[in-house]
């Protein structure tokens, strides 16, 4: 798949969010893409999804499959969780029996007679997640997966993503806490000025800098770099 001088604004006199960006995505890879807030991250997301198109530029070998997990998952839809993992199962044409195997691997069977209106923000974002895995999907689109996950589903998520790597799915996953930094083979991109910069280490040279701060105010100062897109390691 290929974004080639892609320009998105959400409006005609609005400023870029993205502007000419190129980027190819190879069967198999796992990308996190970081960045400040407002950066364009989900936007991003967004385009290569195909749910918003670009005004300039092009996407092209989209695969055909797209599972999206949005970042917020809109729960004002008057059906329980069965009967909307049914339905979705439906329309991508696989046994619904899929949503129940993939509930029970995220902790998420006990949610299935609820009304999606009465979940939590987490408990939605589950389900977010199971309806983008129904169909293994070509490409898996993740916006923020990790922000409002129970530490059972946060665990139980890189091994998900590496399952559909390395069936052939490409993964991209937006995460301004970096979870996903260390995941074997993933690369990283950072949006940034209108830009997507493919940080590999040898194109993008770091500094290491040390941050001094009190013992209680750690959480927080790394929470808040972490936020900005920078990568964080405490010392001892
Ligand atoms: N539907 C929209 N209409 C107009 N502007 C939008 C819309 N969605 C996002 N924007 C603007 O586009 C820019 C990029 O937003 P986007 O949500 O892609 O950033 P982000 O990096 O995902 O941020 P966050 O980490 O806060 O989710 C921001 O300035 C935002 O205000």
């Amino acid at each position: 798949m290929r974004l080639s001088s892609v320009s998105f604004r959400y409006s005609r006199r609005g400023p870029w969010v993205l502007r000419d960006v190129g980027l190819v995505l190879e069967a198999g890879s796992v990308v996190e893409v970081t960045g400040r807030n407002g950066a364009g991250k989900s936007t991003l997301l967004r385009l290569l999804a195909g749910i918003v198109r670009p005004c300039r530029g092009s996407v092209t070998a989209r695969p055909p499959i797209v599972g999206y997990a949005p970042e917020v998952f809109p729960v004002d839809q008057p059906f329980t969780v069965a009967a909307y993992l049914a339905h979705m199962a439906r329309a991508r044409r696989v046994s619904p029996a899929s949503g129940t195997a993939l509930a029970e691997r995220l902790g998420a069977s006990h949610l299935l007679d609820r009304p999606l209106g009465d979940l939590s923000k987490g408990s939605a974002q589950k389900v977010g997640l199971i309806q983008s895995l129904l169909a293994p999907p070509g490409l898996l689109i993740l916006d923020e997966p990790f922000a409002g996950l129970d530490e059972q589903t946060r665990a139980e998520l890189p091994e998900i993503i590496g399952e559909v790597a390395s069936g052939g799915g490409t993964v991209v996953v937006s995460d301004h806490q970096n979870q996903l930094r260390s995941f074997p083979g993933a690369e990283h991109w950072l949006v940034a000025d209108a830009s997507v910069t493919v940080l590999d280490g040898e194109r993008v040279r770091r500094a290491v800098i040390e941050v001094i701060v009190g013992v209680e105010e750690a959480d927080e100062v790394e929470q808040k770099l972490r936020a900005d897109g920078y990568l964080t390691r405490r010392t001892a």
